[in-house]
């Protein structure tokens, strides 16, 4: 059986007490191969290596870095067949997904950061009359840790490595225990790039082993995370008394505002998208979807029919549209919602059975489900689902759909559908979320800022945010 190592020190280590994780294909069911379920003894080791590649890493000019980093984006594009290919196996989605958006999302986030390094200034503050000046040194944190989850695995891993690594820290990272073949991977191409050894090192193991043995350390100074809500909430529990620098991605519960007036076809195709893409597996997908009431008998009818049109089966098989879900403990959590439908007062419009796919029998497949709803109190309007079911339900103001978008915990992302400029401008500014689309869905540009507000976390992630995140502002006073 294939076994994952650490790789600490630019080289591929066993963990120290020899034990070691089953990795599940989730196509299958089957296990195929180990990783390892590295102990604080491993983490220390990881970070020994970095804090001493710290200091030459840290004064390494910007140049050098940005060629670094443009390099393993480059390589990751030569390996690109090979690492969607992973990427599939090991989380279940549909390889022509792994290959149009993770890996090559994956590079852009290692060139844009390359990129953005060599365009960060900070600022200077004239003292008027008090003869003195003012300048912002942004310095490089040190060991910083970054911990990543199974959805978009070396998407979201590489989004927070690359910027942590632009910005002159060295790193101690942690893919899910779920998904950690390609963050595997990545070591490889780290040290054929030229990353000098013990700048990126990364660790792979349990949440409550490994994962804490990071926030737990002393002498990490800041953590990246992006994951659940829960998780989220303990990181800060054990690391705000550290005052460690924190960035929580957390979990969404996104709504889609439909307004009859919008460009209706456009909309129903990117909400088909933005439901079930990656099995509805995304931080960001519109799973509370709201519909003008004028339209909703026919949004109802398009919506359905599209979603019984779309193919549940293996992640290689190239006419696939929903893969495995990632894990069988995760399958049941999101069947567990569809089988409380019923008793929330929802119907279910279509879906709600496992899929058997043949040849994968013992694979994790779920038919992309929409359930009606006819109040937003209930746990499937309020709870984070994380799978391929979402909820509609009519308004009638647009009043009322503010209110329906803002009542819940969370306050990620939201959708506006309408071509009414005033209307998507007032919405847009009441929306309690970090990032709004209008007549559109996951259209991003690595400069903005990305994150959530309320329970979907702290922080922003995303270009000169990212970099401020990564590095310690300190103010020189200059009087002459
Ligand atoms: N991007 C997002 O918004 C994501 C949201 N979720 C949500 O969270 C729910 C639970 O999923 P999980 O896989 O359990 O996510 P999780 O939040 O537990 O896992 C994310 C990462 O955190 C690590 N982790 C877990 N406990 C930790 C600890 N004590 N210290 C440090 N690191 C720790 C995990 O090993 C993994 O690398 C999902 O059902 C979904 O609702 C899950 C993954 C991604
Ligand atoms: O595009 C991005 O930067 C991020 C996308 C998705 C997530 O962060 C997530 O699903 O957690």
């Amino acid at each position: 059986m294939k076994k994952i190592k650490n790789y600490i020190n630019g080289e591929f280590k066993a963990p120290v007490q020899d034990q070691w994780i089953d990795n599940y294909n989730p196509s299958t069911g089957a296990i195929y191969s180990l990783i390892p379920n590295s102990s604080a003894a491993d983490v220390q080791i990881a970070y020994e290596a970095a804090a001493q590649a710290f200091p030459t890493w840290s004064e390494t000019s910007l140049q050098q870095r940005s060629e670094i980093l443009a390099k393993i984006a480059s390589l990751i594009i030569e390996n690109l067949d090979q690492l969607a290919q992973a990427e599939a196996i090991d989380n279940g989605k549909p390889l022509s997904l792994s290959t149009s958006v993770d890996i090559p999302r994956a590079s852009s986030n290692f060139q844009f950061f390359a990129n953005a390094i060599t365009q960060f200034a900070s600022e200077a503050h004239e003292s008027t009359g008090l003869n003195a000046i003012n300048f912002t040194l942004r310095q490089s944190i040190g060991v910083v840790g970054c911990i990543s989850p199974w959805n978009l695995p070396l998407y979201l891993f590489t989004w927070k490595i690359a910027p942590a690594l632009a910005a002159g820290n060295t790193v101690v990272a942690k893919p899910s225990e779920i998904t950690p073949m390609t963050a595997y991977l990545l070591g490889d191409i780290c040290t054929k790039a030229g990353l000098p050894k013990g700048v990126l090192n990364i660790v792979h193991g349990l949440g409550n082993t490994t994962g804490q043995a990071i926030i737990e350390h002393p002498n990490i100074k800041a953590i990246s995370f992006t994951g659940g809500t829960a998780t989220g909430a303990h990181i800060a529990k054990t690391a705000a008394p550290m005052f460690k620098k924190l960035s929580l991605e957390l979990g969404g519960k996104n709504p889609n505002l439909i307004f009859a007036d919008c460009d209706y076809d456009n909309m129903l195709n990117t909400t088909l998208r933005s439901s079930f893409a990656n099995q509805g597996q995304i931080c960001l997908c519109g799973s509370r979807i709201f519909i003008e009431r004028t339209i909703y008998d026919k949004f109802k009818t398009d919506f359905i029919a599209k979603t019984k049109a779309l193919k549940v089966g293996a992640p290689l098989d190239p006419e696939t549209n929903l893969g495995a879900l990632v894990s069988k403990s995760h399958l049941e959590k999101v069947k567990s919602y569809i089988d409380i439908a019923e008793e929330e007062g929802g119907t279910i419009l279509c879906g709600g059975n496992y899929v058997t796919v043949n040849g994968y029998e013992k694979g994790y497949y779920l038919q992309p489900t929409i359930i009606e709803i006819n109040t937003t109190d209930c746990r499937l309007a309020q709870e984070e689902i994380f799978g391929p079911v979402v909820t509609i339900m009519p308004f009638d103001t647009d009043d009322e759909a503010l209110t329906m978008a803002n009542n819940v915990r969370y306050g990620l992302s939201c959708t506006i559908w309408t071509n009414n400029l005033n209307r998507s401008m007032h919405l847009a500014k009441h929306i309690q979320a970090g990032i709004v689309w209008v007549n559109t869905w996951m259209m991003r540009d690595l400069r903005t800022p990305f994150g959530g507000t309320k329970d979907s976390g702290v922080g922003r992630e995303g270009g000169f945010e990212a970099l401020r995140f990564f590095t310690e502002p300190k103010n020189v006073c200059i009087q002459y």
